[in-house]
């Protein structure tokens, strides 16, 4: 599907949509926990869906009810046996049940979409087969395979590669029958995702202790408190923060924890510092115009904000430098490559750089033709690009935003944009 955004102002409310980061630990949690959840998550969308996929493919059953699901875990006391995880394109599903699976000790089939296959896996395999499992990836036919139980032990991994590994061995330890050590090496990046899965076994009850260089994981079970809510979504609050800075009267989205651990509820931090008028009350968060100064951006625990500030970037005058980025080339796209395309796309001056991106910015971009590049969050870039250019802006594979937003789209167009959706054949 292509997009083709006209110029104009935004101005409006949008209400957030469920944390896709929360909703797939939640879930997790839910489906090993000791009794049913009801987990409220309002909207779905394909990465969720993925999660949910994979816990009905190891045995807990998640029927979807009003404005979420009710979690039957799965029987612990029977063995998974072979099944099949359709993890979609989804990092986090498939970093997350992977080691999960070889707790459970599942014979499983995993099936990966898009770019999935070729992004990092390697540090978290090793440790699987250490532990005692069988891994072997097919990387061309996107498949992998694990069997095995994974024994209570001492584990390390990067702390700079994804944080999706160690959230992974954080959710599966704990289900082995003896204490096991998670040792996390180098610096830590997207570090506050890990508190993000630490509130999450919280929540259920579990609480690894901390230690100076990871943790120790007791062998416990997983303890339901019934009912979870799934909080708004900063990284997809983003984007709307971002076009209100841009022009227009403001936008401002609601629903929204301001403290809420989620590292990219620092784009409010951000986008005050590049001049936006930012307004909090109460679960809302508004973002009018102000006078765009460039600064520097430390991306390290930030990944998935970087497109969106670099389109913001992109129309501020003078020279930003965002850096701790490199770990941008390993998602859905190189998005230090897809990023800077899309922009110079658009009238922009972005280059890249080893570990981030070097933005001239001008008051105005112009617009044209860019693609999406099969990325979410790119496709999403480029409509907050829209709102500085003269002209439209036509995204081709603009449907990449249903990975985490299906509804950007309709929500662009009630923020007052001509957004026109033209489908394009097989
Ligand atoms: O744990 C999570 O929910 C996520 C962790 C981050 O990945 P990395 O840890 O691989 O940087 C982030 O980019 C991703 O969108 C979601
Ligand atoms: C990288 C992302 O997700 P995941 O790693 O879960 O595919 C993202 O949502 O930007």
């Amino acid at each position: 599907m292509n997009v083709t955004i006209q110029p104009g102002a935004v101005a409006g409310t949008v209400a957030a949509i469920p944390s896709k980061s929360a909703a797939h630990r939640l879930l997790i949690c839910a489906a090993l926990a000791d009794r049913p959840t009801r987990v409220i998550c309002p909207q779905l969308s394909q990465d969720i869906a993925a999660t949910v996929r994979c816990l009905e493919g190891l045995g807990a059953q998640l029927r979807r009810q009003g404005e979420g699901y009710e979690v039957i875990p799965l029987d612990r006391t029977k063995p998974v046996g072979t099944c099949l995880l359709d993890c979609g394109e989804s990092g986090s599903t498939l970093r997350f049940l992977l080691p999960v699976a070889g707790a459970l000790g599942a014979e499983a089939t995993v099936r990966m979409a898009g770019r999935l296959a070729q992004r990092p896996l390697g540090p978290l395999v090793e440790q699987l087969r250490k532990g005692g499992c069988a891994v072997t990836l097919w990387e061309e036919e996107k498949r992998l395979t694990i069997s095995g139980q994974l024994r209570p032990g001492e584990y390390h991994l990067p702390g700079d590669v994804s944080s999706q590994f160690i959230s992974g061995m954080l959710f599966a330890l704990p289900l082995l029958p003896d204490g096991s050590r998670l040792v996390v090496e180098g610096a830590r990046e997207s570090a506050s995702y890990l508190q993000l899965t630490l509130r999450a076994l919280a929540t259920f009850g579990l609480t690894p202790r901390e230690q100076e260089e990871g943790w120790t994981i007791a062998s416990q079970g997983y303890a339901s408190p019934g009912v979870v809510q799934v909080e708004g979504d900063w990284s997809n609050a983003a984007p709307w923060l971002c076009l209100g800075m841009l022009g227009g009267e403001g936008v401002t989205v609601t629903g929204m924890d301001l403290d809420s651990l989620q590292g990219d509820r620092a784009v409010c931090r951000v986008l005050a510092a590049m001049g936006g008028q930012v307004r909090t009350a109460a679960d809302r968060v508004t973002v009018l115009p102000g006078p765009r100064v460039p600064t520097r951006m430390d991306a390290r625990d930030i990944p998935d904000l970087v497109p969106v500030l670099a389109a913001v970037a992109a129309a501020t005058p003078g020279v930003t430098e965002i850096t701790g980025a490199a770990r941008l080339r390993l998602k859905e796209s190189d998005r230090l490559e897809t990023t800077a395309r899309m922009l110079n796309g658009l009238g922009g001056q972005v280059e890249e750089t080893a570990d981030g991106l070097l933005i001239r910015g001008r008051s105005h971009l112009s617009g044209g033709q860019v693609d999406a590049a099969g990325d979410h969050r790119i496709a999403m870039a480029a409509a907050v690009a829209s709102g500085a250019c003269t002209g439209p802006v036509t995204i081709t594979g603009a449907q990449a935003v249903e990975k985490s937003y299906p509804t950007f789209w309709a929500e662009l167009r009630s923020l007052g944009k001509q957004v026109e959706e033209t489908p394009v054949g097989p």
